[in-house]
C-alpha cells in the first residue's frame, strides 16, 4: 500500500468550491474569494461541469491555490487531479476506490475518503487515505446524502475512535462550527454557509475564527 508521506491536512476550515452553489460565479472567482478570506484547504467539487471545462477550471484553481500556499483537492476525479497537478482527491462510495486513488496519486498527494462510521474510517486507513469526511452532521440541502443526519454526539464518538483525522461535513456554518471543532473535528467542511454569504471573504474569516474558538474552548 502506498502510505501517505506528508503531514496531516491543516487543521481548521475546509472549504468546498462547488459548481452547484452560486453557479453564476466562475469556480476560479469563488476560489479567489475563499482564498482571500484565509482558506488553507479548498476542495474543487464539480458535479455539473463537463470534463474539458472542469480540467481548465481545475488548472486555474490549482494555480491560484499554489500561489497562495493553499491546499487544493479535487472531488471525485483522480484524472483531473493528476492532470491539474492538484494536491489530492476526495472520493466517496461512487468514485474510484481509495486504494486505486492512492496508487495513481502516489504517497505525496492527499487522499480523502467519505465514511459513515469507525469501521469505514479503519478501512479508509487500510486503503491508504489521509483523512475521512464524515457526515451529514446537520441537515443540508446542498447534497442529497444517502445517510441520516448524525448529529454532534454520534460524530464525536466516531472521532474518538477514528485512526485518521476527521473532516465534518453537512450543514456546517457559523452557527455551529465551534461545536464541530469542540467535538474533535480536525477540519469542518463548509459549502453554502460560505458561498451564499453576502461577503464570501468575510464569512470565511468569521468561520475560521469560530473554529479556533471552538477548538481552544474560548
Ligand atoms: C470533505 C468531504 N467529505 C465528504 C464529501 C462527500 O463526498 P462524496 O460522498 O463522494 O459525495 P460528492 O461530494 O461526490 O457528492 C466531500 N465531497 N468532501
Ligand atoms: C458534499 C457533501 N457531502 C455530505 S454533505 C455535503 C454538502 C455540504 O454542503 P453544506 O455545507 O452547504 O451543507
Ligand atoms: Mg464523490
Amino acid at each position: 500500500m502506498n502510505a501517505p508521506s506528508h503531514p496531516h491536512l491543516p487543521r481548521g476550515l475546509y472549504l468546498l468550491c462547488d459548481d452547484t452553489v452560486l453557479p453564476e460565479l466562475s469556480l476560479v472567482d469563488k476560489a479567489a474569494r475563499l482564498v482571500a478570506g484565509g482558506a488553507r484547504v479548498v476542495q474543487l467539487r464539480m458535479k455539473r461541469t463537463p470534463a474539458r471545462e472542469a480540467l481548465a477550471a481545475a488548472r486555474q484553481v490549482v494555480a491560484l491555490c499554489r500561489r497562495e500556499g493553499v491546499l487544493c483537492l479535487v472531488n471525485d476525479r483522480v484524472d483531473l487531479a493528476l492532470l491539474a497537478d492538484a494536491d489530492g482527491v476526495h472520493v466517496g462510495d461512487e468514485d474510484v476506490p481509495p486504494e486505486d486513488a492512492r496508487a495513481l496519486l502516489g504517497p505525496g498527494r492527499w487522499v480523502g475518503v467519505t465514511v459513515r462510521d469507525v469501521a469505514g474510517a479503519r478501512a479508509a486507513q487500510a486503503a491508504g487515505a489521509d483523512y475521512v469526511g464524515l457526515g451529514p452532521l446537520f441537515a443540508t440541502t446542498t447534497k442529497q446524502v444517502p445517510a441520516p443526519v448524525m448529529g454532534l454526539e454520534a460524530f464525536a464518538a466516531v472521532v474518538r475512535e477514528s485512526p485518521l483525522p476527521v473532516v465534518g461535513i453537512g450543514g456546517v456554518g457559523l452557527a455551529n462550527i465551534a461545536r464541530v471543532a469542540a467535538a474533535g473535528a480536525h477540519c469542518a467542511a463548509v459549502v453554502s454557509d460560505a458561498l451564499l454569504a453576502a461577503d464570501i471573504t468575510e464569512r470565511v474569516r468569521l468561520l475560521m475564527a469560530a473554529f479556533e474558538q471552538g477548538r481552544s474552548g474560548a
